[in-house]
């Protein structure tokens, strides 16, 4: 039996497909490489269980036989996407997200959608739920995501209702880890890659908008668990440690620091705040605990220690960062 992983070279790809492959499943990528890299797919090259197909999900999918799931994760998710491409973004939401439903309609294959907190857009309540309807900008700089990413929500319940398509749906909020592009332009990745060239950190507003950040590899754990569950509404897959961007700012920095032998943490420059930047994000994370047995686990001292460790090993020189 083989797994389709769309977006299976990008940042979440990388963690997923190697969770795939380490359980001993057949794991076929269908990738563009428009944000995800060859470098994310390269150690699994050798692997016999292991194919990539260079393709862009607007396109009809090539046929896979004996297809048991697909991940679909092929999307941008960085907010500094959403300006560069937002008529891609909305054309890989709905035409990728209906190619994707409909080979495995042909091929009675199970889907896990990869959805966003950002469907709940800049919330009026301080913890999200599932039942949260949202407060979503559809004129906006981030609709592109926002608004995309609920037209793949409703073209799962769409395909479910008429196709009898078998679909999970994954809520995903801010992950970070290692195989972050150093360009991505989230934050993790940016205050890294500033801290690592002795640059201030640039925070959008005072720094006092609140994130949960999850680590990949609890990210995808979770991604794995809900596909192969029989819970079929949408689930939040996230941290529910709630902090401020400026204490992540200062975690991340100190972090540096220390592993630079810098005298002090980088300096902090605050730029005005984003249009529609949700304010605060915290997950209800009941449900997977309920349904699915799924909590995070890497704390986030740990997940830092290590992205920063791998962004060290991957850009010995930290002038090649930014
Ligand atoms: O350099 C930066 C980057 C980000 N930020 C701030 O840090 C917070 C988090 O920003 P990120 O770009 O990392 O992520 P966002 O929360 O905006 O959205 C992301 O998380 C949800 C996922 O579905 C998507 O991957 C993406 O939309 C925001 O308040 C943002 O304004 C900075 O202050 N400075």
């Amino acid at each position: 039996m083989t797994i389709v992983v769309t977006g299976g070279a990008g940042f979440l790809g990388h963690h997923l497909v190697k969770l795939l492959l380490d359980k001993g499943k057949s794991v076929v990528v269908m990738d563009s490489l428009w944000t995800g890299s060859q470098e994310n797919i390269a150690e699994f090259a050798s692997n016999p269980n292991f194919r990539h197909i260079l393709c862009d999900v607007r396109e009809p999918l090539p046929d896979v036989e004996d297809l048991e799931q697909i991940y679909h994760l092929a999307c941008p998710a960085s907010p500094d996407d959403f300006e560069r491409a937002p008529i891609e973004i909305l054309e890989t939401c709905f035409l990728g997200t209906r190619n994707v439903l409909e080979l495995a309609t042909v091929r009675r294959a199970r889907v896990l959608l990869a959805s966003t907190s950002e469907i709940y857009g800049d919330p009026e309540v301080s913890v999200l739920p599932e039942s949260y309807r949202g407060n979503v900008n559809s004129f906006g700089p981030r609709s592109c995501y926002d608004e995309g990413k609920r037209t793949l929500e409703a073209l799962a319940f769409s395909y479910r209702l008429k196709n009898n398509v078998e679909t999970r749906i994954a809520r995903i909020f801010n992950a970070y880890g290692p195989y972050m592009a150093a360009k991505d332009g989230r934050a993790v990745p940016n205050f890294i890659g500033a801290a690592m060239d002795g640059q201030p950190v640039k925070i959008y507003g005072d720094g006092s908008a609140t994130r949960c950040f999850q680590y990949a590899t609890d990210c995808v754990e979770g991604l794995y668990a809900l596909m192969n569950s029989d819970y079929d509404k949408p689930v939040n897959i996230g941290s529910d440690l709630e902090m401020a961007v400026s204490d992540i700012a200062n975690k991340v920095t100190r972090v540096v620091a220390e592993k630079l032998g810098q005298k002090a943490p980088v300096a902090v420059q605050y730029l005005p705040k984003r249009v529609d930047d949700p304010t605060r994000r915290k997950p209800d994370i009941t449900l997977a605990g309920e349904v699915l047995g799924w909590s995070p686990k890497v704390s986030l001292d740990d997940g830092i220690a290590q992205t920063v460790d791998w962004f060290l090993e991957k850009h010995g020189n930290p002038k090649s960062l930014m």
